[in-house]
């Protein structure tokens, strides 16, 4: 046998270590989505939040309705009501119904106060005002998105297509007031602007701190082309985190 032949290339090696995390990451998620099943009962009225967590709790759900669990969901996006859909979870929206038992949704940073970040699917503004009505916001994720503090993943900012230029200028000069370290670019898809399904821009904000989560929030609703962003605070009253070790939980 040629050992030399048999010997894998540093880049197969790296192929395989990524592929092997990719992997794990997706069973962490599912762990995550499955100890979040704990939340639901026959009969409640839920959330669906939207990204790749969030999708196998929607799959779970989905394989309960098909053994004649009861519930009645508002998705978060357009690509969660598909899904759903699909599943045959029945869907109703925030103008048949005013509130929600409880929603289920991922994140993309989460504090140990459960302040987070989210917006990495371009879904926040939905996200919030679907967690917003709902009397519990359960967040499930691995605990890759567990941070001592919030803001090294770039805050999704919602934007309204007029007068982009003013609104960047203005999100611009309240990170500069409020520390940030890095940028802010306009969210990209296939060359062109990133579209949100409510119609809108994303401008993603580098800050790589955000010692302050409160007064971020404040300085950038005020800005008038801000549609909403992506830092949910007071909003999340439990979590499920997943690592290789089990299913941890905050709150
Ligand atoms: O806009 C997207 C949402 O806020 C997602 O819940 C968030 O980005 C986390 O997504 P994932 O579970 O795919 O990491």
């Amino acid at each position: 046998m040629n050992l030399r032949r048999s010997l894998l290339s540093r880049e197969q090696i790296i192929r395989f270590y990524n592929y092997c995390e990719i992997i794990l990451s997706d069973e962490l998620k599912k762990q995550a989505a499955l100890a979040a099943m704990s939340e639901v009962k026959s009969g409640m009225r839920i959330g669906l939040g939207t990204g790749s967590t969030a999708k196998h709790f929607v799959d779970y759900l989905g394989a309960e309705v098909a053994k004649g669990f009861e519930c009645l969901c508002v998705p978060t996006s357009i690509a969660t009501m598909q899904q759903a859909q699909a599943l045959n979870i029945p869907l109703t929206t925030l103008d048949e119904i005013d509130r929600l038992d409880v929603t289920v949704d991922g994140a993309d940073e989460i504090d140990e106060q459960m302040q987070l970040i989210k917006g990495g699917g371009g879904a926040l503004l939905r996200e919030k005002i679907v967690a917003a009505a709902s009397d519990k916001m359960v967040v499930i994720a691995d605990t890759s998105k567990l941070v001592e503090t919030l803001g090294k993943f770039a805050l999704p900012i919602e934007v309204n297509k007029f007068g982009l230029g003013a609104t960047q200028n203005a999100v611009s000069d309240v990170m500069q007031q409020t520390g940030a370290e890095g940028g802010l670019v306009l969210r990209q898809s296939d060359g062109k602007p990133f579209e949100t399904d409510g119609g809108h821009f994303i401008l993603d904000a580098s800050f790589g701190r955000i010692s302050n989560a409160q007064t971020v929030s404040e300085k950038l609703l005020n800005v008038p082309g801000v549609v909403q962003h992506g830092l949910f605070l007071g909003l999340c009253a439990k979590a499920y985190l997943a690592d290789a070790t089990g299913v941890k939980q905050l709150g």
